[in-house]
């Protein structure tokens, strides 16, 4: 059986007091597609950095294709990150888009002039017009494709994208997209996307992953912002309409606690009961490939997604707007 691309075990690391990642273990297989979606300061970017070989963990160990890397060693050639502020060198489109492959020891210029070529249409610029083209005089959306260019032109086994379309229009949002899905058709390339841009990421990754003070969730999941109240060792989060959440408190003092629960353990119910909650259905999707639908459902400042089963769904005629009837678990995760 092949190893998967990458296996994390005990990843720690802090900048300061606050753990930025804190993975005790976790497998990205090979050609996948990953979101990885987190509010700011979630530590996607520097996940994304421990994998791209380009910063040392504190503690803990990346295994790449089963064997134990560290940064800037031979693995990483085969790994390429594009970082949220990509910039390029001060020179033309041709020479950053050849540098990574002259420093990986190609110097044969048909095949270097090939590989521009190719790089440049899968990002949608003519690559006879922007080869000579000096690095200022690019628009931020070009600077962007050249910069996804640059990384393409290695034909990477994993590629890693921090925000890519965080500073472009949806024209080249979409034409990024289809660079990265043709990258994956075309090498298998294994893709991790860091991005806040859900329309956007719609279709395009087989896995979505959370990530949180530094703690990734493979599962769906569903974040509850405090404030709490803290009595009796439960914490209670009140609603201005009279309904309330409780939980038993967790066991350490955590600042600004954030409940953390997963999808699969919310239950609709038909009717109310003594510890439903009401909310009010904002979506209901339909996903691709999958018989179960994706209800969005809120209540003030409160959002829960979780599936339920088409037959439900007709059963009790939901619909956006109407009200629904919610069972949350006893236990949740206290992040
Ligand atoms: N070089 C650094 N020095 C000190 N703290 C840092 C550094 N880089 C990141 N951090 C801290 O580590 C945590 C994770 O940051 P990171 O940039 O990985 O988050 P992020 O999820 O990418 O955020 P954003 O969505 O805002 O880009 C944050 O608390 C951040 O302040």
């Amino acid at each position: 059986m092949l190893a998967p691309i990458f296996e994390i075990k005990n990843l720690f690391h802090t900048y300061g007091p606050k753990p930025a990642i804190k993975i005790d273990h976790l497998l990205v297989e090979k050609a996948e597609i990953i979101a990885l979606v987190g509010p700011n300061g979630a530590g996607k970017s520097t996940l994304l950095k421990l994998l791209g070989l380009i910063e040392r963990p504190t503690s803990g160990e990346i295994l790449f294709k089963g064997k134990p890397v560290s940064p800037f060693s031979q693995a990483a050639k085969n790994i390429t990150l594009l970082p949220q502020q990509p910039f390029l060198l001060k020179r033309r489109v041709f020479e950053n888009v050849i540098y990574g492959l002259k420093i990986r020891k190609i110097k044969n210029k048909n095949l270097l002039r090939q590989k521009f070529h190719q790089a440049l249409e899968l990002v949608g610029l003519p690559p006879e017009e922007f080869a000579k083209r000096p690095w200022y005089a690019l628009s931020g959306g070009e600077t962007q494709r050249v910069a996804l260019a640059c990384r393409l032109a290695l034909e990477p086994e994993v590629l890693l994208l921090d925000e890519p379309t965080a500073s472009v229009d949806i024209h080249s949002a979409l034409l990024i997209k289809e660079a990265i899905l043709n990258a994956y058709h075309l090498w298998n390339t294994t893709i991790i996307i860091a991005s806040h841009d859900q329309a956007w990421l719609d279709e395009v990754p087989h896995k979505t992953w959370h990530i949180f003070k530094g703690h990734v969730f493979t599962k769906e999941i569903n974040f509850l912002w405090g404030p709490w109240e803290m009595a009796n060792g439960k914490l209670i989060k009140k609603f201005k309409n009279g309904q309330k959440l409780m939980f038993n408190a967790p066991r350490e003092n955590i600042d600004k606690p954030v409940a953390i629960i997963e999808s699969s353990k919310i239950k609709v119910l038909p009717q109310k009961d003594k510890k439903s909650l009401k909310m009010t259905i904002k979506q209901i999707n339909k996903e691709i490939n999958c018989k179960d639908l994706k209800i969005t459902a809120s209540l003030e400042d409160i959002s829960l997604n979780f599936k339920i089963n088409e037959n439900l769904l007709k059963k009790y005629n939901f619909w956006p707007g109407e009200p629904i009837y919610v069972d949350l678990p006893d236990q949740v995760t206290w992040l």
